[in-house]
């Protein structure tokens, strides 16, 4: 693209993608994760298993550090330009992922996620401002600002199920977490993973705590799509259920977890958005990154 400035292929952006890598891939190793792909089954997937997850994150990587880099060239345009240009190496990432995985979805709200997050650590690091958790969401809200009233309010003939559900029920799904900067992540999964990794530092016990928070919490529009609202509250009230016991850290905070996965499989219920906001609560766990960390000593 002629007159685009694009970065230095920094070490900084090569953290990054690793960084996003290994998020993801901790997201499908934690076991057990209710409803959801790990190492003890398949969740509530037919068509999908945890080599398929791993073939898929391999092929979505070596797409990504392209969100860094036109995060990075269009620093000087408005956030809101921004993403309809985000939005075919969104697609094309789909595409790829798609290829990898023989047509399943295994990573759609992740590439969406990530791609959006790579594209505000660009622009950060254009407009030398530090990379760290807060600013980094406030860029991912500003590229997103108006989505959901421009994609979803004005649907007459819904095409997927997030258009499908906010037409019914007004759930914003995907689009509605990354229009609020990550909210839920930065309210209610950050925290938790803070006090439990204080409290303990066990970082598996803390990932299954934080995912429990997210399904009490989260409006996963997965849920929605495969056991409507009713399944949604289910296992809200499920996950509220089990925190309310003591969580993962009770005596049978186990048990119950793995009570939940099989109660969940037995539902065809899969928190996959959920599962999304693990994989980004871990890697804006790492934040700050870069010259924000020494700063931040
Ligand atoms: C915005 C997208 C992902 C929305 O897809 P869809 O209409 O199916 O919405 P929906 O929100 O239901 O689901 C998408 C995925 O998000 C995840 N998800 C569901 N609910 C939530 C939630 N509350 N919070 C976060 N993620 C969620 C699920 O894994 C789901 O598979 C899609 O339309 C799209 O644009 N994809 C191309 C990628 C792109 O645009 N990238 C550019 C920015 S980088
Ligand atoms: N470990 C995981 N197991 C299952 N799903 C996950 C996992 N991690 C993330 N997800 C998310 O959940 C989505 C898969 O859920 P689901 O299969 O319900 O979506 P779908 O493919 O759109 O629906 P369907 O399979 O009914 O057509 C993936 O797109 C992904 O975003």
């Amino acid at each position: 693209m002629s007159g685009i400035t694009l970065p230095p292929r920094t070490p900084l952006r090569e953290q990054l993608v690793q960084q996003m890598g290994e998020a993801l891939l901790q997201e499908v190793m934690l076991t057990p994760k209710p409803g959801l792909v790990d190492k003890r089954n398949n969740g509530a997937h037919r068509d999908m298993n945890l080599g398929l997850f791993v073939r898929s994150i391999e092929a979505l990587l070596p797409r990504m550090p392209r969100f860094y880099d036109l995060g990075f060239s269009t620093a000087a345009l408005a956030p809101v330009q921004v993403l309809p240009m985000l939005r075919p190496l969104g697609l094309a990432c789909e595409a790829g992922m798609l290829h990898a995985t023989g047509g399943v979805n295994t990573h759609k709200g992740a590439i969406f996620a990530f791609g959006l997050l790579l594209a505000a650590a660009g622009r950060l690091t254009a407009q030398q401002q530090p990379l760290a958790q807060q600013p980094l969401c406030e860029a991912v809200s500003q590229f997103c600002r108006g989505l959901v009233q421009r994609e979803l309010a004005g649907i007459t003939a819904p095409r997927t199920a997030g258009e499908r559900l906010y037409q019914q029920h007004g759930l914003t799904g995907a689009r509605g977490e990354a229009e609020s900067g990550f909210h839920t992540v930065r309210s209610v999964a950050l925290p938790t993973w803070r006090r439990m990794m204080t409290k303990t530092g066990d970082k598996a016990q803390a990932r299954l705590q934080v995912l429990l928070h997210l399904m009490a919490w989260n409006a996963d529009t997965n849920l929605a799509a495969r056991g409507g609202v009713a399944g949604l509250h289910y296992v809200q009230q499920q996950a509220q259920g089990l925190l309310w016991q003591g969580g993962v850290s009770a005596p049978d905070g186990m048990a119950r977890l793995y009570a939940l996965d099989d109660a969940l499989i037995a539902r065809h219920l899969s928190p996959g958005g959920s599962a999304d906001l693990l994989a980004v609560t871990a890697f804006l766990a790492e934040f700050p990154v870069g010259e924000a960390a020494w700063a931040a000593w």
